[in-house]
C-alpha cells in the first residue's frame, strides 16, 4: 500500500517549494488547498451560503472575501471546517487511490496547512505514515509572504497571526525541516529526507 506523508507547516513555511521538489524528484504531491477549492461547486453552494450568510458567485469567487470573514468569525470557521474537511480529505483518499491503480507508488505526500487543527479526521481518512513539519523564521514568511502575495505588511502579519502553531506540536512530527537557508539547500534535505523515509529512520 502506499504511504501517505503530511507536509505540514505554518502559513508561508515553505510547504509548497518543498512539496515541488519532491514532485521534481518523482513523487505525487496532493495539496489540501487545491482541494478546498474543488469544494466551492453547485452541489454544495447552499451550504456555503448558509455558512458564510454571503452570496457566493461561483464564477467570480472573491476568496479573500471569504477568508476575512472566517478569520473573524470562529463560530463560522468552524461550521465550514466541520462541512469541508470530510469532503476534502475524501476526494485526496479517492484521488489516490485513484493514481494507485494506474501506477503503484512506494510513497506520496499530501500538502496539509492546518494539520495539526485537523489532526483526529486526518489521521481518521488518510492514516498517514509520517508527518514532515517546515520550520521558517517569522521574519522570512513575512518578507516572502508581502512579495508573494503583493499585500501590505499589516494584511500579512495578519494572515500569518492567524495560525500559529506552539512548539508542543515538534514533538507530535516525524521529521522537522529547516527552511532558513536558500531553496538549494531546502532541495538538499528533502533528498536527505527521501532516504530516511526509504529506511523508516526517523529523525528530529
Ligand atoms: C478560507 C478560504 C475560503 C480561503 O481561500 P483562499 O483561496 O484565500 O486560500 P487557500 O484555500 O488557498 O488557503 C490559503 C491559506 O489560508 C490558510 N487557511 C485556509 N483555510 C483556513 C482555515 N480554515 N483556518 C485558518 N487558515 C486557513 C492556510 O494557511 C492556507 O494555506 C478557504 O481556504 C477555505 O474554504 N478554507 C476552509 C477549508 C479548510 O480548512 N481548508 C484547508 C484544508 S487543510
Ligand atoms: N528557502 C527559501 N528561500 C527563498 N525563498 C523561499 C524559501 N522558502 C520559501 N520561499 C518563498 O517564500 C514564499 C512562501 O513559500 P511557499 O509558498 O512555499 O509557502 P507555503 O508554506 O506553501 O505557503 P502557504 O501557507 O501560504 O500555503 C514563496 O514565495 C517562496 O518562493
Amino acid at each position: 500500500m502506499t504511504q501517505n506523508n503530511i507536509v505540514t507547516g505554518e502559513i508561508a513555511s515553505g510547504k509548497s517549494e518543498f512539496c515541488k521538489i519532491l514532485s521534481k524528484l518523482g513523487y505525487s504531491v496532493y495539496y489540501a488547498d487545491k482541494y478546498t477549492k474543488m469544494q466551492y461547486n453547485k452541489e454544495n453552494l447552499n451550504q456555503l451560503e448558509n455558512i458564510f450568510e454571503f452570496k457566493i458567485d461561483l464564477l467570480n469567487i472573491d476568496y479573500r472575501k471569504l477568508r476575512e470573514i472566517i478569520v473573524n468569525d470562529s463560530k463560522k470557521k468552524r461550521k465550514l471546517e466541520k462541512f469541508l474537511w470530510p469532503k476534502i480529505l475524501l476526494s485526496i483518499k479517492k484521488d489516490i487511490e485513484k493514481d494507485n491503480k494506474i501506477q503503484k507508488k512506494k510513497f506520496c505526500f499530501i500538502e496539509i496547512p492546518l494539520y495539526f487543527e485537523a489532526r483526529d479526521i486526518v489521521d481518521k481518512i488518510l492514516t498517514p505514515n509520517k508527518i514532515i513539519y517546515i520550520k521558517r523564521s517569522y521574519e522570512s514568511r513575512l518578507e516572502d509572504l508581502i512579495k508573494r502575495d503583493k499585500i501590505s505588511p499589516r494584511l500579512a502579519k495578519n494572515h500569518i497571526d492567524t495560525l500559529k502553531y506552539d512548539s508542543e506540536n515538534y514533538n507530535k512530527v516525524d521529521y522537522i525541516i529547516d527552511n532558513n537557508l536558500d531553496l538549494n539547500s531546502l532541495e538538499k534535505k528533502a533528498k536527505n529526507m527521501i532516504k530516511l523515509l526509504e529506511t523508516g529512520e526517523v529523525i528530529k
